[in-house]
């Protein structure tokens, strides 16, 4: 088999450009208003096989300290589609040597994991020619972030990431994503939200249905936040250096954390001037060792 042949897939990193926590369920789940967007920067699942038994290895930056066992996010979204294709299609699932090659830093609010979780599961599915309409539920199970990973396009998330609508259609904007190198997390955010006094009623945010430069996306989403931002960096307070490195930098629309953190992102007129502003970056900030990536969005459309 050649390298073209092999079976494989990448994982896209998740961007959140603003996330607005409007309510809690019972359960302690937080109810999110969010834009998810994917970034060009990705990890890459990759097929071997049939074996006879599921199994991964991890290389890659960031394989490293990231265990490859029944935890791994890979392996157990294998596990579950394996289970419920197995038995709709008596048994014809046959397993694989699963490998992932890390290159997204680990619990930094770019969604790696359910990244990896969503793209074992549509690479699956095509193996064992499953209908992707399985997927979703199983993603849901996963975590909160893997329903969106599963088109890896942009969308409106609300309900605790469930419910996915139609995003406006994006600019050829820039993109830059900084890692600090501390790893952040998620229950821990969320917790310290709580903790801080919880939810801000404010009125809906409104999308218009496409944005035509990134000045425009800028200036609405300038009229939303983060509400993860405050928590984290009171746990993290390197992130507040890492989102005033970025607001310095030429060009720069928009400095803001993802997710959960630590990884922040600015906005740019287009590719290449955050390509450029990541030079700058890199060489004003070489010592620190921080992770960086520029170039443009993965998709600009919603897939519904
Ligand atoms: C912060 C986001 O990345 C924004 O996209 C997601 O909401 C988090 O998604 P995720 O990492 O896939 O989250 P999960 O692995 O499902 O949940 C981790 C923990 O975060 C908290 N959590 C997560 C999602 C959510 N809507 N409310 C929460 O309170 C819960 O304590 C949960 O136990
Ligand atoms: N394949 C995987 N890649 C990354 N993390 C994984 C993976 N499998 C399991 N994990 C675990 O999942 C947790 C979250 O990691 P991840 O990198 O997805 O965080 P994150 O980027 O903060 O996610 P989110 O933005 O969805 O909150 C970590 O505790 C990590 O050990």
């Amino acid at each position: 088999m050649t390298f073209s042949d092999t079976p494989q897939a990448t994982a896209h990193a998740k961007i959140n450009l603003f996330l607005h926590i409007t309510g809690r369920r019972d359960d302690g789940y937080h109810l999110l208003d969010s834009l998810a967007v994917f970034a060009g920067a990705a990890d890459r699942i990759t097929l071997e096989g049939p074996a006879d038994t599921m199994s991964l290895t991890i290389d890659g930056p960031f394989g490293r300290g990231l265990e490859a066992d029944s935890q791994n996010l890979v392996l157990r979204a294998a596990r579950a589609l394996q289970a419920k294709a197995g038995t709709a299609f008596n048994g014809l699932t046959e397993s694989f040597r699963l490998k992932l090659e890390k290159n997204l830093p680990v619990s930094s609010g770019i969604g790696g994991g359910s990244a990896d979780a969503a793209a074992t599961l549509r690479l699956l599915a095509r193996e064992w020619d499953a209908d992707q309409t399985i997927l979703f539920p199983i993603a849901e199970k996963l975590g909160a972030d893997v329903p969106v990973c599963i088109a890896q396009r942009p969308a409106r998330m609300q309900g605790i990431g469930e419910i996915l609508a139609p995003a406006p259609i994006l600019p050829d904007a820039g993109l830059l994503l900084v890692n600090p190198g501390v790893g952040v997390s998620t229950p821990e955010v969320f917790q310290a939200f709580a903790a801080s006094g919880g939810i801000t009623e404010r009125p809906e945010a409104f999308l218009p249905t496409r944005w035509n430069s990134a000045q425009d996306m800028a200036a609405d989403l300038n009229t939303t936040t983060n509400d993860l931002q405050a928590p984290a960096l009171s746990q993290c307070p390197v992130i507040g250096t890492v989102l005033a490195s970025i607001g310095s930098l030429p060009d720069c629309l928009l400095a803001r954390m993802s997710g959960s953190g630590a990884t922040c992102f600015g906005i740019f007129p287009d590719p290449d001037t955050a390509i450029t502003a990541a030079r700058i970056l890199n060489e004003q900030n070489a010592r620190l060792g921080w992770w960086t990536w520029a170039g443009g969005f993965h998709h600009t459309g919603s897939s519904t």
